[in-house]
């Protein structure tokens, strides 16, 4: 039997961008500051509007902030991207209410959705394209990780609490172990019905796979890259601008 029948299931994108950066701080939330003469949202749609196997763009934004100008100085490029008031008071909630709104729009359910922080500007072309080719061929979905080089200790006082000193409870082993970065990529209906009910039951999850390995779904792990790190603290942000600077990107 010929192929010519079968539906190819698109990619799109979708950039979660509704939180407040506390851990950065600023005047603007920090996908919206300035990193190396861009804001920080600048560089992931970048990436996406220069990956040939991304379709369409969908970004999820605090309601409060949809008619600020800088949404619309980013919406250039040669692909339909859409800014949507769907922001939540949690990054799965943003997730959750975005793909709601695919879904109304006429995108196919079985399509694919590649979910990345707007906080990741390191992300290339090249690292969506492998993502998209490792697991396309799936039925599970999957996402870019890396795998932990450092020794892991266990501490026995949270550090976060003020005059905490901790000290080593034990040592981890880093076998198996991978740090999740994004794009996830799982098909639209099934992701969002996952996180609907992870939203539901209060689950503890912080990525779009933690909600599908609820449904009993094991993601393939796809190795990423150190330089798709997740802009957190200022640290983070002086080391991303060195790399960006660096690119001329
Ligand atoms: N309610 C939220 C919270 C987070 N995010 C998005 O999820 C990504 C990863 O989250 P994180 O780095 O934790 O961002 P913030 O929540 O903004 O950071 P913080 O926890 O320091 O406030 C970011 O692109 C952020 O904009 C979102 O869309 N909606
Ligand atoms: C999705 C994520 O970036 C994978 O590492 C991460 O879980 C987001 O966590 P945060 O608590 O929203 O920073």
């Amino acid at each position: 039997m010929g192929l010519g029948n079968q539906s190819v299931k698109k990619c799109h994108a979708l950039l979660p961008t509704a939180g407040t950066g506390s851990r950065l701080g600023g005047d603007l939330p920090k996908q919206f500051q300035e990193l190396a003469g861009r804001p920080m949202l600048a560089y992931a749609i970048e990436a996406y509007m220069q990956s040939p196997l991304i379709e369409s763009i969908w970004i999820g934004v605090s309601p409060g902030f949809i008619d600020n100008p800088i949404l619309k100085s980013l919406a250039k490029g040669s692909k339909p991207i859409h800014f949507l008031p769907t922001g939540g008071s949690t990054r799965q909630e943003t997730v959750r209410n975005t793909l709601a709104a695919q879904l109304t729009s006429g995108i196919s359910p079985d399509d694919w959705i590649l979910v990345h922080d707007a906080a990741r500007p390191g992300i290339t072309p090249d690292l969506i394209k492998k993502l998209i080719t490792s697991v396309q061929g799936s039925d599970v979905g999957g996402l870019l990780a890396v795998r932990l080089a450092d020794t892991l200790k266990r501490a026995d006082l949270d550090l976060a609490i003020a005059g905490n000193m901790p000290h080593v409870e034990k040592t981890i082993s880093r076998e198996h172990l991978w740090q999740a970065q994004t794009p996830q990529m799982f098909g639209l209906k099934e992701l969002h019905d996952a996180l609907q009910d992870a939203i539901r039951l209060e689950a503890d999850v912080t990525d779009e796979a933690s909600a599908m390995e609820l449904t009993g779904v094991k993601p393939l792990l796809i190795e990423g890259a150190t330089r798709n790190f997740k802009v957190t603290h200022s640290a983070d942000l002086d080391l991303m601008q060195l790399l960006l600077n660096s690119e001329n990107r």
